[in-house]
């Protein structure tokens, strides 16, 4: 049987004392994509630094294709693993297709001297980011949205088995939401992605693993996982759950209290 391309087997960060994952158990198939969700501080980055190798977990291991992944090189690493994280900030003044170009590294050495084949798997992340258009300007005069598609285009040029991406869709206008995520759905790719939008997770993610206190709560299909008293429990938050008309994909609706003193009439006047 294949080895399966991604698992956190047990893994656990403690830090200062303070445990922020606790034996994480999650394993992701190839060419699916798992949302890794729950409240800010729940241990989301935490444990994506683990499996991009930022940081080592106290015990447990990430393995990649059953192999544990801190017996391997980082370079080596690089050319498997794609990352975008929340700690990416490309300071340097170089042009985006540069930057973009900087994801052959890993495959490369000392001098990045790029193929055709290469040059042309640059414009095509280009193209697919949408991004083609800011190719000769520095990345440090690009807006937050067009940054983040940026660096995800470097990440495809990686041209890695699996793709793990910290809130991708941070700073992303909603067309850009839409098209990042859908395209994470079809790419193929293996896929760990940190989301905050539980409506956007459930509509791309094959199965959600729900984090709280650095703990897995739940991980399975959307509709299982993001159960109205599951989303209570985790997220504090009340929902009615509804099925999308079109696509019979499950949605949240949150049960905002309406204040009935702020009524229309006060915005008549
Ligand atoms: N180096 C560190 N030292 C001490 N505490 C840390 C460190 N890194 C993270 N933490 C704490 O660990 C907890 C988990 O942080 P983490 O960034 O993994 O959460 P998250 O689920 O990604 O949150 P968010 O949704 O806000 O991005 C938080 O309470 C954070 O303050």
């Amino acid at each position: 049987m294949d080895a399966l391309p991604l698992s956190l087997a047990d893994v656990s960060v403690e830090i200062a004392g303070a445990t922020l994952v606790r034996a994480l158990r999650l394993d992701v198939r190839r060419g699916e994509v798992v949302g890794l969700l729950g409240p800010n501080g729940s241990g989301k980055s935490t444990a994506l630094r683990c499996v991009y190798r930022a940081l080592k977990p106290t015990s447990g291991a990430v393995l990649l294709d059953g192999e544990d992944l801190a017996g391997r090189g980082l370079r080596e690493t690089a050319t498997r693993i794609a990352a975008l994280t929340q700690d990416n900030r490309a300071e340097l003044d170089f042009t985006v297709e540069e930057v973009v170009a900087l994801g052959r590294a890993p495959h490369q050495g000392g001098n990045l001297r790029l193929s055709a084949r290469e040059r042309e798997l640059c414009r095509e992340a280009l193209r697919r980011m949408d991004v083609t258009h800011l190719a000769k300007r520095s990345v440090l005069t690009l807006s937050g949205g067009e940054r983040q598609r940026v660096l995800v285009a470097r990440a495809l040029v990686q041209e890695p088995a699996v793709l793990v991406l910290d809130e991708p869709t941070n700073h992303l206008d909603v067309r850009h939401q839409v098209e990042l995520l859908r395209f994470l759905r079809d790419c193929g790719l293996t896929v760990l992605v940190a989301l905050h939008d539980l409506n956007l997770a459930a509509a791309v993610c094959h199965r959600i693993a729900l984090l709280k206190e650095g703990a897995l709560v739940a991980c399975g299909k959307p509709a299982e996982v993001l159960a109205p008293d599951m989303v209570r429990v985790v997220f504090g938050v009340e929902v009615t759950p509804v099925v999308h008309p079109e696509t019979g994909v499950p949605q949240l609706l949150y049960d905002v209290p309406v204040d009935g003193t702020a009524t229309a009439e006060g915005n008549t006047s």
